[in-house]
């Protein structure tokens, strides 16, 4: 697992380290990994380091510095270096004074025209985790006039270092070195993008750092969690998923949600609804019921797409939610949940239930996302004691007690129809066979996006090809935990 802090640990944290080691220190080793990924980026967009330009944005604080001492690291690998100062007054000193002495030339935001139009690279030292909103005007000039590649010094500047969200003129990054650890505007909404790929740095800072406020699964993670059949299993020890979905009018996601339930791993899925004689015609493994009270037992129930909004679909929601067993709540369940609240009565306290919202179903049962996702999240889940999985982009699964897993896509092929019907199917997948909820919502998310990652190979794809691809999925993540 990789954490995730926020700004506030992070300086906590800094001003622990600070008080044991020489001044300007930190700065130098932060400063040293940005020079390193800069040449990196100049042999890869320009051929080579020496005799390159790169262009610093210098703004009024230590992400300034950063980036000035990074121009005088490189000036000592030949690389021609301009800083343009954006607030003159207050540039950091030392900063300054060691890329004068390294023979970089200095600028006013005036006269940088020529330096952004001849450089390779552009480092964006603007504003690092003081910034406030978006670039202010004469920033966003300059932001906009650059056409090579940027290099964002500790995170993009304009976006919001808290949540990611980007709310105006913003650098857009092609990467960004980050020090210590990533935070939440490096996995978070608009600022993942924006961030480009992410390198962290090890400047000591990591050590003083207390438990991480959101984590991010490894394939190795995922891989050591998914279940594995042992010598002692059988069908019913390794779980059965009971599928409430579908209708005559959608029985695609009867079929989609009951394909990724067995493509997961599930010992046998029982599927319970009128789209019986079509999953059976596409998973004749799957034994098919017309009604819940028929299904026979189950040990976690999927319930919700395409079920309806009616009163059918309210009775089956509410057998289910009294039935005992973990519960995975999508689609119509969501919407019917924040119709009649009442349907949260016949929830057991204990029944563990993991709710599974897009953003339009999110704001039905909870009320506006705002700009602070997480925030929302956790206040959904706390609100209603389950385990909610906001989906997107970034995918963020908040546990009631505070508790924050983000997965952050690799592509948005998943984006289709269909395709969070596939996510409730594993998520049913995994509850039934015993794996916390939490972690069961975070294994999920990221098998569904690899899944649509190796089925798109850069192609559009429906969700029927997530479906096929997730064995692939999981192979790739168990191969990563026996490697890793
Ligand atoms: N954490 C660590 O361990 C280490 C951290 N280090 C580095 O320190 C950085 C934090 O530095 P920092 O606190 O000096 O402030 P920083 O982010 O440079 O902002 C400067 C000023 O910009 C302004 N400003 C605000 N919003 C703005 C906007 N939208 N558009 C334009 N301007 C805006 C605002 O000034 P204002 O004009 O509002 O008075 C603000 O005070 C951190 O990101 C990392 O790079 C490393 O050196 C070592 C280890
Ligand atoms: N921009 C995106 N990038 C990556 N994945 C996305 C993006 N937008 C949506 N997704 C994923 O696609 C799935 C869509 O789910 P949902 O909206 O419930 O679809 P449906 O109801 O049609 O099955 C979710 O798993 C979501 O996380
Ligand atoms: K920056």
């Amino acid at each position: 697992m990789r954490g995730v802090w926020t700004t506030e640990a992070v300086r906590a944290a800094e001003q622990r380290l600070m008080a044991t080691v020489p001044e300007g220190t930190l700065m130098r080793r932060a400063a040293f990994g940005v020079a390193g990924q800069a040449a990196r980026l100049l042999t890869e967009h320009a051929g080579g380091v020496s005799g390159r330009r790169v262009a610093l944005l210098v703004g009024a604080g230590s992400n300034g510095g950063d980036a000035l001492w990074a121009g005088a690291f490189l000036r000592r690998r030949g690389v021609g270096v301009t800083a343009v100062l954006l607030n003159p007054e207050r540039t950091h000193a030392e900063g300054l004074a060691a890329l004068r002495r390294a023979g970089g030339r200095v600028v006013e935001a005036g006269s940088a025209g020529a330096a952004l139009t001849a450089a390779d690279l552009v480092v964006d030292g603007i504003v690092g985790l003081s910034g406030k909103g978006p670039l202010r005007p004469g920033a966003a000039e300059l932001v906009a006039a650059v056409t090579a590649p940027v290099l964002a010094v500790d995170m993009p500047s304009g976006v919001d270092p808290d949540t990611g969200a980007v709310d105006g003129p913003a650098v857009r990054a092609a990467a960004t070195v980050t020090f210590g650890c990533r935070k939440p505007v490096h996995v978070l909404g608009a600022g993942a993008v924006h961030s480009g790929t992410v390198h962290v740095v090890e400047i000591g800072v990591e050590r003083e750092l207390p438990e991480p406020d959101m984590v991010l699964l490894d394939a190795a993670d995922v891989g050591a969690a998914w279940p594995v059949p042992g010598a002692e299993d059988n069908k019913y020890r390794r779980g059965v998923t009971g599928v409430a979905a579908g209708s005559a009018t959608y029985p695609g996601a009867a079929v989609l949600a009951s394909g990724a339930a067995v493509q997961g791993g599930t010992g046998m899925v029982r599927y319970a609804g009128t789209a019986a004689d079509a999953v059976r015609a596409r998973w004749p493994e799957v034994v098919a019921t017309g009604s819940v009270t028929d299904a026979g037992r189950v040990q976690a129930w999927v319930v919700g797409p395409g079920v309806g909004t009616g009163g059918a679909g309210h009775d089956v929601l509410e057998h289910v939610l009294s039935a005992g067993v973990p519960v995975c709540a999508d689609a119509d369940a969501i919407t019917l949940l924040a119709r009649d609240p009442d349907l949260w009565d016949a929830r057991d306290p204990d029944t563990p239930v993991v709710l599974t919202p897009h953003e339009g179903e999110f704001a039905r049962l909870a009320g506006e996302i705002g700009p602070d996702r997480v925030a929302a999240v956790r206040r959904a889940a706390e609100r209603f004691r389950s385990i909610v999985l906001l989906k997107g982009h970034t995918t963020v699964i908040a546990h009631p007690d505070g508790r924050v897993l983000v997965n952050l896509a690799r592509s948005a092929w998943p984006a289709t129809a269909g395709s969070g019907d596939v996510l409730s199917g594993l998520i049913g997948s995994l509850l039934a066979a015993g794996v916390d909820p939490w972690l069961a919502a975070g294994c999920a998310a990221y098998v569904h996006d690899l899944a649509g990652d190796l089925a798109a190979e850069g192609a559009p794809i429906g969700a029927s090809a997530m479906v096929e691809a997730v064995p692939d999925a999981l192979r790739t993540v168990r191969a990563a935990t026996v490697t890793g």
